[in-house]
């Protein structure tokens, strides 16, 4: 169900992308090369066309499970797995790529049904199981996604009718533990039930998925309208839908709220799938999606109250995409904390300004706003380089607790419970 909605991100033509130039040299080369070079196509047996084969003179060229891939000699000598080459015991690379000449070419090649041998001219032999490329090549991996995502606006996410994990379950089960992770990364939020209200108990919880990442607001913090520090969520304004700590050069993977308390009225939590609004952009205008992922920025944060005395700055561009696939994989979005506008000439900044409005106005539409009310018991982590967060005004005493985790330890966890993350 969600495919399509996926691919639309990765096969958009994205024309100044390296991926790109290669695709259109690519695509109109391999019609001549089947048939003006067919005689030069080694196969791995006669009536058998499932590998074939073909020495370029500074690449080799296979196809294998309807895959055609290219792959430069130098990669080849360098992604060696024999034990004089890589350790097996700890993953890593033995040989010094350094030490390979850039010049260098096999002295023979051949296939079998399973493995492509390639002996090299100081006489040593270098093994590729035929899928172990196929997974590896840049052709393969063009065709993958990294983070298979569910892209959602309100009715989408209502009637996935996600449940909430249990608090237990989370702590002391791996299929508890799983289950969160998968809806969260598939999501990008993800709701724990039953947590003791307190601040300890949200760390607990914290600790069981990641580090928490400990930042001027401390490891982990309480939060009331005090304005004990110098920003709007120190307040009870209501704060419009963004990503925090857009003035950090990495901003923070995921964010844990937990209210603890709240005797007034308002104060309702508003979340957008920031992914599922710049899919919209993509859809709609190519290049200014193009634009919000090519053009850099700085968010800056400077804070002078009482004796907290900050100053951050942060430089990315909106939308960052990988390269070689056109997916998202990181949106910096807080108008509040966007900085000066000084890294873009002038023409480019109105255009800049124009793609920055469609986006905002997709980030708007109510159909993609997901209200929620925090309740005491109830802790929400949020994927802070996807969907955006923000909040009702409210009256009354209203206190909430949480933490920053590190991406790459929840990334860690997931994939350690065999999750693709
Ligand atoms: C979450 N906590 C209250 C600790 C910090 C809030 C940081 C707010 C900042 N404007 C930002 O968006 O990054
Ligand atoms: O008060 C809230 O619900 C959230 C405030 C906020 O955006 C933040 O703390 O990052
Ligand atoms: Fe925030």
């Amino acid at each position: 169900m969600w495919c399509w909605r996926l691919t639309g991100l990765f096969n958009v033509p994205c024309r100044l992308s390296r991926s790109t130039s290669h695709r259109s040299a690519w695509l109109p080369g391999c019609g001549k090369i089947f048939s003006a070079a067919a005689a030069r196509w080694h196969h791995t047996a006669p009536e058998s066309l499932k590998c074939a084969w073909q020495l370029h003179g500074d690449h080799l060229e296979l196809r294998y499970a309807n895959t055609l891939m290219r792959f430069d000699f130098v990669w080849l000598r360098d992604h060696c797995r024999s034990a004089s080459c890589y350790n097996t015991k700890t993953n890593q690379r033995s040989l010094d790529t350094a030490s390979v000449d850039l010049g260098i070419k096999p002295k023979a090649v051949r296939v079998d049904e399973t493995t492509l041998f390639l002996t090299w001219p100081d006489g040593h032999v270098t093994r590729y199981g035929l899928e172990w490329l196929v997974k590896n090549s840049y052709e393969g991996q063009k065709q993958q996604v990294m983070h298979p995502r569910i892209l959602w606006n309100a009715e989408i996410y209502r009637q996935a009718q996600i449940p909430s994990v249990d608090c237990r379950s989370f702590l002391e089960t791996d299929e508890g533990l799983k289950e969160f992770l998968q809806n969260f990364l598939l999501y990008g939020i993800a709701f724990v039930e039953n947590v003791p209200p307190t601040k300890e108990d949200t760390e607990i919880l914290a600790e069981r998925i990641s580090l928490i990442r400990e930042t001027i607001y401390g490891r982990m913090w309480y939060f009331t309208s005090d304005f004990s520090r110098g920003d709007t969520a120190y307040t009870k304004l209501a704060l419009d839908r963004h990503t925090d700590t857009t003035y950090f050069q990495e901003p923070c993977g995921i964010q844990v709220f937990h209210c603890l308390k709240h005797e007034g009225t308002g104060g309702r939590t508003l979340l957008v799938d920031g992914f599922y609004a710049a899919e919209q952009v993509l859809q709609k205008a190519p290049d200014q999606f193009e634009l919000l992922s090519k053009v850099p920025l700085k968010h800056e944060y400077v804070e002078n109250v009482g004796g907290c005395h900050n100053h951050m700055i942060g430089v990315g561009p909106v939308l960052n995409v990988y390269p070689w696939n056109n997916e998202l994989y990181l949106i910096r979005y807080n108008n509040y904390d966007r900085a000066v506008i000084n890294t873009v000439p002038y023409d480019v900044v109105h255009r800049w300004y124009t793609a920055h409005r469609t986006l905002t106005t997709e980030l708007r539409r109510p159909e993609n706003e997901l209200w929620v009310k925090l309740k005491p018991g109830k802790a929400l982590f949020i994927d802070n380089w996807r969907v955006l967060h923000g909040r009702e005004a409210f009256t009354g005493y209203r206190q909430l607790c949480g933490c920053y985790l590190t991406r790459d330890d929840v990334l860690n966890t997931a994939r350690l419970l065999g999750l693709q993350a």
